[in-house]
């Protein structure tokens, strides 16, 4: 059966912003503090050190019930069992990853276009990530920024739960849900937080 999730402070990781042997300890202060589902996203790790560093988080989750969800690699997901996936649109087609990954795991989609919103509605998709809602210096090859204005859009079309994700901050977090979206999802604001134990306390105090 598929796992239950709650996405309302979503943490994306980034080892680039850390050191990989920092990252296990970094997730769980952010658990601590309130984070409710996590994506381990590594655009440069080896295979070897990907897998190995998933395990780390897996097992770390697993006690706080949180889901780690793996970014773009349906391989790493498999070779771990991952409660899921997270791609995008130029990543495994949808319909590809759910065949191998079967019913019962989480499967996010990203979405950068209204059009790509009607698309997912066809889809049995877990979630869509709104993607970027504020311009990042985290991820620069991103098409057009929705803005909260395009969150109520995306809320309103979409079937599906939605998560935010791109520039999203303490001070910007709050419109962004109270224009209806799920989650939040955030890399830098706590990948570089100097206590993310306490940063991500104050995120759930303001969502
Ligand atoms: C929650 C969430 N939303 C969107 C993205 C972006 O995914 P994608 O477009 O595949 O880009 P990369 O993350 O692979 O660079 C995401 N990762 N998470
Ligand atoms: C992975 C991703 N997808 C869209 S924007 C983004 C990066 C978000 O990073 P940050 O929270 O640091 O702005
Ligand atoms: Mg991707």
């Amino acid at each position: 059966m598929k796992a239950s999730f709650n996405p309302s402070l979503y943490l994306v990781t980034d080892s680039t912003m850390v050191s990989i042997t920092e990252l296990p300890t970094i997730v769980e202060k952010c658990v601590l503090g309130g984070v409710t589902m996590v994506q381990l996203r590594e655009k440069t790790a080896s295979t070897r050190a990907f897998v190995s560093i998933a395990f780390q988080l897996k097992e770390i989750l697993a006690k706080y019930h949180v889901p780690l969800i793996i970014n773009d690699r349906i391989d790493v997901a498999l070779a771990i069992d991952a409660d899921g996936i997270h791609i995008g649109q130029d990543d495994m087609p949808y319909h590809i990853a759910r065949r191998i990954l079967g019913p019962d795991k989480i499967i996010g989609l990203s979405v950068e276009s209204y059009k790509q919103v009607e698309e997912a509605n066809l889809l049995d998709v877990d979630y869509i990530g709104i993607s970027p809602v504020f311009n990042t210096p985290t991820k620069t090859d991103t098409k057009t920024t929705f803005g909260i204005e395009g969150v109520e859009k995306i809320v309103a079309m979409s079937k599906h739960r939605t998560v935010a994700i791109g520039g999203i901050h303490l001070d910007n977090a709050r419109p962004i849900i109270k224009a209806g979206a799920n989650g939040v999802a955030v890399v830098s604001a706590l990948m570089k937080a100097t206590d993310p134990k306490k940063e991500a306390q104050k995120f759930k105090e303001i969502l």
